[in-house]
């Protein structure tokens, strides 16, 4: 039986290589520099979204982030499907290669660019996949019907970036993020490339499932639909893929990465998932937040303060209260800041409202996402005139407020591989009162820089909202605890570090002293 992991022989599995003569369609190829600037490792992050240009959530700020983090070890460029976002805020783009067509999936371009700070970024050119209204995965009508074509692409290119497709820069190492760029370790073992991967899981419940039919659009060989390859439960699944076939696989919390070994948080993958554990090839790495998160000096708040300047933090709390309409007030100001979706327990919060409100308490509430959710806190709102402000949408500049202008976030998600909301607010004043699970549970601690709860119901966050209002009433302890989140380190460089000691070792290579803190 074949085992996960690099391990893997690909045996009976190897596609057609690619017919490269095939893919011309007359446009100029821009050669980039033929010599390595540098001699560090090239790593290849691909990534379906990237703050620099579109995101939908946490992945994009992620992907804005880690790649410059990494940038201090290694050689390190990005791979993003060229959106009509991307391709309008990149201005001229370079022409670096053609990728031909594979079965269904069309040929491309793969153009370049570099960020002002020099980040390298290959951004996918295919006006019939990609330039198209609405987020990097559908419209108002639901996901896009060519989500397995459009995402197939994403990961063939990344190995065929591993493999010479730009012949001035070849990854020796793919790191890839979630179900849309999963494919690519498979697309590697099948083709027999030993480039090493790794596979980072924001979130384990989207998993990229695909009817059979779709291993004939991507071409792929009929023996990978089985377990031991892409199949899942009658389906074709990227993830499960990138799970098999990826040298390491990464979650983004230590405690995630525990939870998604068992049946109850595995979404079906547990078992995979234990194999590849009990191999040492799944870790948890936190993620970290940049440094703009900094409330001394973000331009974007009524008041920039920093801990201890109490008096500053009212005036952004003034400030929230005016912008959601709320009444002058001296109770607590609670804030959900989130995607409206059902992991994230807007359901628990909308219960608990009740408790905030007739305790004196005002809420405001930033996001967008499933509509009964959106009907439901508007509703609160309306019925709550001057105490409920509910803003439908998402603007980070108006996040950056609320977490300044905030006491409390709500945060009982049922399932969190991280979380970056209430690292944010923990940064900003704001204690996060959570469900103990995921990345919540490794960095929210209990009457020290927030509130945790044990059990996901409303009752269990009811409980906690009330200790926090507890603790509003007595200011020493409100803000002591607002100084020791305030102060926590939440950047990057501990998880770059992590990732290049695993970097490091996916590539049998112990480079003594590549890993070395700045
Ligand atoms: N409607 C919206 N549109 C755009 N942006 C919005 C938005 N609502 C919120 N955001 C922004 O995205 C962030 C959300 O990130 P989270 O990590 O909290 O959750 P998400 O589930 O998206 O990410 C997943 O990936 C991240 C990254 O690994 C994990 O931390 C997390 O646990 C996992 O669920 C917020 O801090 C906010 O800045």
């Amino acid at each position: 039986m074949p085992m996960p992991g690099l391990d893997h022989e690909a045996a009976g599995l190897a596609l057609p290589d690619l017919d490269r003569s095939s893919a011309s369609d007359g446009n100029e190829l821009v050669p980039g520099p033929t010599y390595r600037t540098s001699l560090a490792p090239r790593v290849l992050f691909a990534t379906p979204e990237m703050s620099d240009f579109v995101k939908t959530g946490g992945l994009g700020e992620v992907a804005g982030a880690l790649p410059r983090a990494l940038r201090r070890h290694h050689d390190v460029r990005v791979l993003i499907p060229g959106y009509r976002q991307v391709v309008e805020s990149c201005g001229d783009i370079a022409l670096v290669a053609h990728l031909p067509g594979f079965a269904d999936v069309p040929p491309c371009n793969l153009g370049f660019v570099e960020t002002a700070d020099g980040l390298g970024i290959y951004i996918l050119l295919s006006a019939e996949l990609y330039d198209r209204d609405g987020s990097p995965y559908g419209n108002a009508a639901g996901d896009f019907d060519d989500n397995d074509l459009r995402f197939g692409r994403l990961s063939l290119a990344a190995a065929e970036l591993a493999r010479g497709a730009d012949p001035a820069w070849s990854a020796d190492l793919l790191h890839l993020n979630d179900w849309q760029t999963a494919l690519a370790p498979a697309y590697l073992a099948w083709r027999g490339a030993r480039t090493p991967s790794v596979l980072t899981i924001h979130n384990l419940a989207y998993q990229g499932l695909f009817p059979h039919e779709t291993l004939h659009r991507l071409g792929l060989p009929e023996d990978a639909f089985r377990v031991d390859g892409v199949e899942f439960y009658g389906q074709l699944s990227f993830l499960k893929a990138g799970l098999f076939y990826a040298s390491q696989v990464t979650t983004v919390s230590e405690t995630y990465a525990r939870e998604i070994t068992t049946p109850e948080s595995g979404c079906g993958m547990d078992g995979l998932l234990r194999t590849r554990a009990a191999q040492g090839q799944l870790a948890g790495i936190l993620n970290g937040i940049d440094e703009s998160w900094d409330p001394r000096v973000d331009p974007h708040l009524a008041a920039r303060f920093e801990a201890g300047d109490w008096k500053g933090k009212a005036a952004n709390a003034e400030a929230v209260r005016q912008g959601f309409g709320l009444a002058v007030s001296r109770g607590p100001l609670f804030a959900i800041v989130s995607r409206l979706v059902h992991q994230k327990g807007i359901d628990l919060s909308l219960d608990a409202a009740r408790t905030i409100l007739s305790e004196g308490g005002q809420l405001v509430v930033m996001g967008q996402g499933e509509g009964h959710f959106e009907e439901a806190l508007r509703g609160l709102a309306e019925r709550n005139p001057g105490q409920v402000g509910v803003h439908i949408g998402f603007s980070e500049e108006n996040a950056r407020r609320v977490f300044a202008g905030s006491d409390f976030l709500l945060m009982p998600s049922r399932f969190e591989p991280c979380g970056l909301a209430q690292l944010y607010a923990q940064r900003f004043g704001s204690l996060p009162i959570v469900h103990r699970t995921g990345g919540l549970a490794d960095t929210v601690e209990d009457e020290v820089t927030g509130f945790s709860f044990a059990e996901a119901s409303a009752n269990g966050l009811t409980q906690a909202v009330r200790r926090a209002i507890d603790a509003f009433g007595r200011k020493k302890r409100l803000n002591a605890m607002r100084q020791t989140a305030m102060s926590r380190d939440r950047g990057w460089n501990g998880a770059a570090l992590d990732y290049c000691a695993l970097y490091t070792r996916a590539l049998g290579n112990s480079a003594p002293g590549r890993c070395q803190a700045a």
